[in-house]
């Protein structure tokens, strides 16, 4: 998988993963009446307007964009319609020919992350094979250590998916346990070497591994030195836009050929149709614009 999302990368010559984190406020209202007046102010109702919402998202960059990142909290708020709504999003990209990557941010003691595993490695009842979340990619949390991320690894080596584990995250109060110095390193730059570690049982063959690192486009020189400290991780880089990063920032994140990143955007590609009033409810045509110009900028 790590293989596929090099090449993609390379044919569309487009860096850019659009996230899918849908919010009621970022519906449009002709799609929530539509839809509430059918089946009323329920889950279900909720459910269906973000699948409609996010097919029309797909329709409109699949042949431009090689991936989406569909994150879970946003659909589980609404239960199991939510979560039917994350499942069908999922199928919906994968019949596009899209990569997905599960914004599922899992991490704990073994034994349970291998049930997590599930999402990459399938479900196994009594010899019975099940691919039931379907995601090429996962996020995951490194807090518990090397025990809550073999199984992931496991998985992604068994299946040939891959896991992006958090490193540097993207948000103000990132610093506050990450930047902590012990013994002269901060903790994610020791998370950063245990990354690429673990990554070296998991090599492609395009010089990454199926074990990626997250890391936020919000800090530039952090970044810069985790390119160098991490030669064969992959970068998920979110904190593009909305959050304020720019393709500018990212120039160190990529390795000497243009490669070892995929940035993401969510509301500054999805919701780009609320920016401008000249688009009205066509959120796809502006969603396209949008991923349009996020390539320009990080090319
Ligand atoms: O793992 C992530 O994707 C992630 C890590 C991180 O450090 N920062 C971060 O913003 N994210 C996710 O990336 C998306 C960012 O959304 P926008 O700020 O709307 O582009 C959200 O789904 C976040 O949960």
């Amino acid at each position: 998988m790590i293989d596929s999302l090099l090449k993609k990368i390379d044919e569309l010559n487009n860096p850019t993963v659009v996230g899918l984190d849908p919010t009621l406020e970022m519906m449009p209202g002709s799609l929530k009446a539509n839809l509430f007046e059918q089946y009323g102010k329920t889950p279900e109702a909720v459910g269906r307007i973000f699948t409609a919402f996010n097919k029309e998202i797909i329709d409109s960059v699949a042949d431009i964009v090689p991936a989406v990142k569909p994150q879970i909290a946003m659909y589980e708020k609404y239960g199991l319609e939510g979560l039917k709504a994350y499942a069908d999003t999922i199928r919906y990209a994968a019949e596009k020919g899209l990569i997905v990557i599960g914004d599922i941010k899992r991490g704990d003691i073994s034994s349970t992350a291998a049930a997590y595993a599930a999402h990459i490695g399938g479900t196994d009842i009594e010899g019975e094979e099940f691919d039931l979340w379907q995601e090429d990619w996962i996020t995951v949390n490194p807090y518990l250590g090397v025990d809550g991320i073999q199984p992931f690894i496991d998985a992604c080596n068994k299946k040939d998916r891959g896991i992006f584990v958090l490193v540097k995250t993207s948000n103000p109060s990132s610093s506050q346990l990450q930047d902590i110095v012990v013994d002269g390193h901060t903790i994610y730059e020791r998370v950063a070497e245990l990354v690429e570690e673990w990554g070296r049982q998991s090599m492609g063959t395009l010089g990454y591994s199926r074990i990626g690192a997250v890391v936020g486009a919000t800090h530039k020189e952090q970044g810069e030195k985790l390119r160098k400290l991490m030669p064969q991780t992959f970068f998920l880089v979110p904190g593009y836009g909305a959050q304020g990063g720019t393709g500018a920032d990212l120039r160190g994140f990529f390795d000497k050929e243009g490669r070892g990143c995929i940035v993401n955007s969510s509301r500054g590609i999805t919701a780009a149709y609320k920016k401008d009033s000249r688009y009205g409810d066509k959120v796809g045509e502006a969603a396209r614009d949008a991923a349009l110009a996020m390539k320009n900028d990080l090319r």
